[in-house]
């Protein structure tokens, strides 16, 4: 028996070296066909890896390297490079908003990592799933409806394709079915509910929150800490235990129970020939396991991709890689012929992999991306490597997204890199793909994944215990509550939980500052002032809430790095410099009274998405809101001057700026309709410009649409109390003459014309007087006024 995972792509495309790019073959008039000879099955697993006998000699750029052809101009404009450094730990961070959102969308996983923190602001009511969801979504849709998003073309599964040729020659060779889209993956998820629904909580296990972003399109993620030290021993020991036993097992007789969850050896290739061709296999070693035996790897691979249960995942694996061992480029997806075949899973959407060992830099054995990362693709440029941390997973998307309408992301081509012939350690990974519908597993004898649900349980319920968010709130009743009562009182140096004294209305100067394990405090209304440095560096604080605060000192809040939710009342009118710095799990934030937001006082809030201030708005100080990567919108008066340098520096996201205050009233108002039209042009100019303009450019880009706004604003406000004016004189001759018509009508029959001249005059000014008319400017017109 062998499990059926085949190399489709790699024997019919990538290994084709007579094509110097694929693409181009793709987009040829003349197409040259390919050998469609391929079934040699990929025995571990791993996609479109293994080189067929079949399959033409690649040409070799070293001697144990297969090369591929080079990614095609337009699809290598698509990427992009890793936006953060991947061996800087201090990177690792919780997964901004727009992560989440783009796990949705192309991916379909909408419950992605759900009820961690990724998730706990939409459960905090920050957004509620009746608010203004889907306001926000309709927002952003129509936000991104001009703009140039990269992932137009996957959501619209190709429609905005720039590449030549469009969807024919890939339906030509990929057959007519696309690679999984939301909506298919959707119904997909749907029609597999019942199915997914598992007799445990996953939610019990602790949220991850170690992410690091490696690349965002097509995204590659790393989470730290996936696996405990003793998870990884444990993958590492079960499965050599399972070789030794096998490896014996010639006469041995093994009895049932020692057999039940072994796992099943497969794919060692014991020797690396000496041709180039078995030298570009899998050199490594991998066991396919019992869901049963691994459940830790599966009810943590389920909680971080939100399922509800784990039917849709392959058999688990581990592969072992000695020295000189190693996996060379492929990629996971599968062929169109097993993807596409309805009675079976699907296609493989996610790839998730563990590192059980440590290699170091300098000893090989990365997990290699060979087009993302480096510089827009330049012959010197590095691909993305990721060095195996022991517990730390790696999640990528082998099928959505790349070029339009394939079947699987040209651009996740990987491999595991050779481990160095003098690494201290060997190279462990586990490894699981998720599909698109349920899975039946056919290794080894017997797996399946009922017969896993008791021990998966067994483990939810174990981690319920020790979650430390749990803990954390259980702890809480347990805990005597600090009540703090002002003044000069010292705050324990481990406090956890506060309450402010009823009498306290000012929190001094730095209070509270660098207490790491504070994680809640209950603020009062009767709070006023917080001063300087006050929480600075609580790292573990959770949410704020300052209803009746009416200024906030300078470095307040700075790193309060795990603040999610902030909640400011109407009183707040000072918001001081650096007060909310590096606070980066903030996602929203309203301060409706603000006057003056200070220098910096949300740089680098990097979750921060949308920004609420009120009409009061006199100053947003420089550097504001610098930094704040995730920035989608904000709303703020318009003010001449009233924006600082690098307010918006580097915010590469904001999109849109809504105005608030009289100035729609004002607008509304005026008189001519084509006015009114043209003041609407102009404010809507900013969220047309601000999707193209370069990420240092958009303080100076709000700054400038202030001034034109205001300066058009007024030239119509002037043309308006002209009108008004000629309107209010008019109307006071038209009064005054019907007056005199009035009167001298019936002088006219009387007297006839010998009226004089002087006694006239003097009857009409008295007209004037009686008929009001010369009361309308100074009263009706100062009344038509507008704002
Ligand atoms: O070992 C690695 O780093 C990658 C393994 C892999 O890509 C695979 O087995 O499909
Ligand atoms: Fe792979």
């Amino acid at each position: 028996f062998v499990p059926s995972h085949s190399s489709y792509l790699t024997n019919q495309i990538i290994n084709n070296n007579d094509a110097s790019s694929h693409l181009t073959k793709l987009n040829a008039t003349k197409k040259k066909k390919t050998p469609k000879k391929s079934s040699t099955k990929n025995k571990s697993g791993g996609g479109f890896g293994s080189s067929s006998p079949t399959a033409t000699k690649p040409k070799q750029k070293r001697s144990d390297t297969i090369q591929y052809p080079e990614l095609e101009g337009q699809v290598r404009q698509t990427l992009i490079p890793s936006p953060f450094d991947i061996t800087d730990e201090e990177s690792a961070t919780v997964l901004a908003e727009e992560m989440y959102d783009r796990l949705e969308d192309i991916y379909g996983l909408e419950k992605f990592n759900f009820g961690g923190v990724g998730a706990i602001y939409k459960s905090i009511g920050v957004v509620t799933d009746d608010d203004d969801d889907d306001d926000t979504v309709n927002e952003l849709k129509n936000e991104d409806e001009g703009g140039s998003s990269l992932f137009d073309d996957i959501l619209s599964g190709g429609s905005t394709s720039t590449i030549g040729g469009g969807s024919d020659p890939l339906e030509e060779l990929f057959g007519k079915s696309p690679a999984p889209t939301p909506s298919a993956s959707a119904s997909a998820s749907t029609s597999d509910k019942a199915a997914e629904a598992a007799p445990f909580d996953l939610n019990s296990i602790p949220a991850f929150e170690k992410f690091r972003v490696l690349h965002t399109d097509p995204m590659v993620l790393a989470i730290d800490d996936f696996f405990t030290n003793e998870e990884c021993d444990k993958y590492v020991q079960i499965s050599i235990d399972a070789e030794k036993q096998q490896t014996n097992a010639a006469g041995d007789e093994t009895t049932q129970e020692e057999t039940a969850l072994q796992p099943m050896l497969l794919g060692q290739s014991q020797t690396v020939g000496k041709d180039s061709r078995s030298k570009a296999q899998r050199t490594s070693t991998t066991w396919f396991h019992y869901y049963k035996g691994v459940p830790e790897l599966m009810a943590k691979a389920s909680r971080l991709l939100g399922l509800e249960g784990f039917d849709r995942f392959e058999e688990p694996q581990t592969v072992r890689y000695r020295r000189n061992e190693k996996f060379t480029w492929h990629l996971d997806a599968l062929s169109p012929e097993e993807a596409n075949n309805p009675s079976g899973s699907g296609q493989r959407i996610a790839t998730l992999l563990v590192y059980l060992t440590d290699v170091p830099a300098g000893s090989g054995g990365a997990t290699m991306f060979r087009d993302l990362g480096g510089k827009d693709g330049s012959e010197d440029s590095q691909p993305l490597k990721v060095r195996p941390k022991k517990g730390s997973a790696l999640l990528f998307f082998p099928s959505a997204g790349g070029i339009p309408g394939a079947p699987f992301d040209i651009r996740t081509l990987h491999c595991g890199e050779a481990v160095a012939e003098d690494a201290e350690n060997e190279k462990w990974i586990a490894q699981l793909w998720l599909r698109q519908r349920g899975y039946e597993p056919t290794a080894p004898v017997g797996n399946s994944h009922g017969d896993a649900s008791d021990e998966i349980g067994r483990y939810c319920t174990s981690q319920k215990s020790s979650s430390s968010y749990m803990m954390a709130e259980e702890q809480q009743e347990a805990d005597e509550i600090f009540v703090y009562m002002g003044g000069d009182q010292v705050v324990p140096q481990d406090v956890r939980f506060v309450r402010i004294g009823e009498s306290v209305t000012i929190i001094p100067k730095k209070a509270f500052i660098s207490r790491a394990n504070l994680i809640n405090v209950e603020f009062h209304y009767g709070i006023e002032i917080i001063e300087d440095a006050a929480f600075f560096g609580c790292v573990s604080l959770r949410s704020i809430k300052l209803l009746g605060v009416k200024i906030i000192g300078k470095d307040a809040f700075s790193n309060c790095l795990d603040v999610t939710n902030a909640e400011f009342g109407d009183n707040l009118e000072t918001v001081g410099n650096y007060a909310f710095e590096d606070c980066h799990c903030l996602r929203t934030i309203t301060i409706p009274q603000a006057r003056s937001i200070g220098i910096a006082a949300f740089m680098s809030c990097t979750g921060l998405s949308d920004i609420e201030l009120g009409e009061e708005l006199e100053t947003l100080q420089d550097s504001a809101f610098q930094n704040c990567l995730c920035l989608r919108r904000i709303a703020m008066p318009l003010e001449v001057n009233m924006t600082g340098n690098d307010v918006f520096y580097c915010c590469s996201k904001l999109l849109r700026v809504d105005l608030v205050g009289v100035i729609h009233k004002t607008v509304a108002l005026l008189h001519l309709e084509d006015w009114r039209n043209e003041m609407k042009d102009e404010i809507n100019l900013i969220n047309q410009a601000l999707p193209t303009t370069i990420v240092g450019g958009k303080t100076l880009a709000v700054q400038q649409w202030m001034e034109l706004v205001t300066r058009r604003l007024n030239h119509y406000k002037a043309e308006h109390k002209a009108l008004l004016k000629e309107a209010a004189t008019l109307l006071e001759l038209a009064l005054w003459k019907a007056k005199i018509d009035e009167k001298e009508g019936g002088v006219l029959q009387k007297g006839g014309l010998r009226t004089a001249m002087g006694q006239r005059k003097r009857e009409r000014k008295e007209i004037c007087i009686t008929s009001g008319a010369s009361i309308v400017i100074k009263n009706v017109l100062p009344f038509l006024q507008i704002v």
